[in-house]
């Protein structure tokens, strides 16, 4: 079929969604015309094929914001730490020694041990940066976030702490922060990541976890023995950061200084 002439061109109707047309066929409303029209209802945007749609743009907009970063840690721990706890001042030297390394801090933009790692990083002059999340009780983006992105879902914003950082630090915290520990541990257990250094910052604090894990799961055959060594243990934040260092995001420093 050839392309309509001028005088023709009056009658030929495209055919929705395809780029063709179809001579003389019924007239059709154009797609910019129904774009433009004002419709009749929002409830289209609490379905599920529009929450693709806003899915898809969570993760255009975490890579796009994201993209340049260069080397990053991902600190996580609990939301609700005060600044007077041993905690939250562990997690402010975490994030100035990871900038006085050159890399930047990455978590979860919210109160407690994540607003540490912010601080920590924002007053040593580096890049902090926040992922946060809507919560239904939400308490919107700590103070110290320098770069921050926000997300509606949980899975989208997981994917950038691992996508963007070379490693995990993880002070004690509760279920959010067990959540991403065992998030990270899988996806080594089963290569989907390799080379990811995670930390995890006071030996009390996560001892009766890691003896369960040991006398029961192990013991049970439900993982491996060789499966502790995907983490490791610090005391102090000088620690934490010089063993997260020895991994990917160590190299990529030594990288960029050579
Ligand atoms: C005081 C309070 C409950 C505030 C909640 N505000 C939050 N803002 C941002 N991320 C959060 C929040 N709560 C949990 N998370 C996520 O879960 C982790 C901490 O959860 P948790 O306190 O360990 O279980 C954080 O690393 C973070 O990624």
């Amino acid at each position: 079929m050839s392309a309509p002439t001028e005088s023709s061109r009056h009658t030929n109707s495209p055919l929705p969604g395809s780029g063709a047309w179809r001579k003389n066929g019924a007239t059709h409303q154009t797609a910019d015309a129904k774009l433009l029209e004002t419709p009749r209802s929002s409830a289209f945007t609490h379905t599920d094929p529009w929450r693709v749609m806003r899915i898809q743009s969570e993760f255009v907009q975490g890579f796009d914001a994201l993209a340049e970063v260069g080397p990053a840690i991902s600190v996580f721990g609990s939301a609700r730490t005060k600044p007077d706890s041993p905690y939250y001042i562990t997690g402010m030297e975490v994030g100035r020694r990871l900038v006085e390394a050159g890399v930047a801090v990455i978590t979860g933009g919210g109160p407690g041990s994540m607003e540490a790692a912010n601080r920590g990083a924002a007053e040593a002059g580096g890049l902090s940066i926040g992922l946060g999340i809507e919560l239904p009780f939400e308490q919107g983006m700590n103070e110290w976030v320098g770069l921050g992105v926000d997300f509606r879902y949980f899975f989208a914003r997981k994917t950038m702490f691992v996508k963007y950082a070379q490693g995990f630090i993880v002070l004690p915290g509760g279920l959010g922060t067990l959540d991403e520990l065992f998030e990270a541990m899988v996806l080594v257990q089963t290569g989907k990541v390799s080379s990811f250094p995670i930390v995890l910052v006071d030996r009390n604090f996560w001892a009766p976890l890691l003896d369960w894990i040991r006398s029961t799961m192990v013991t049970e055959g439900l993982v491996s023995p060789g499966d502790l060594d995907i983490f490791s243990l610090a005391d102090t934040a000088e620690e934490a950061v010089a063993l997260v260092l020895a991994g990917k995001a160590g190299e990529q420093l030594a990288a960029q200084e050579s």
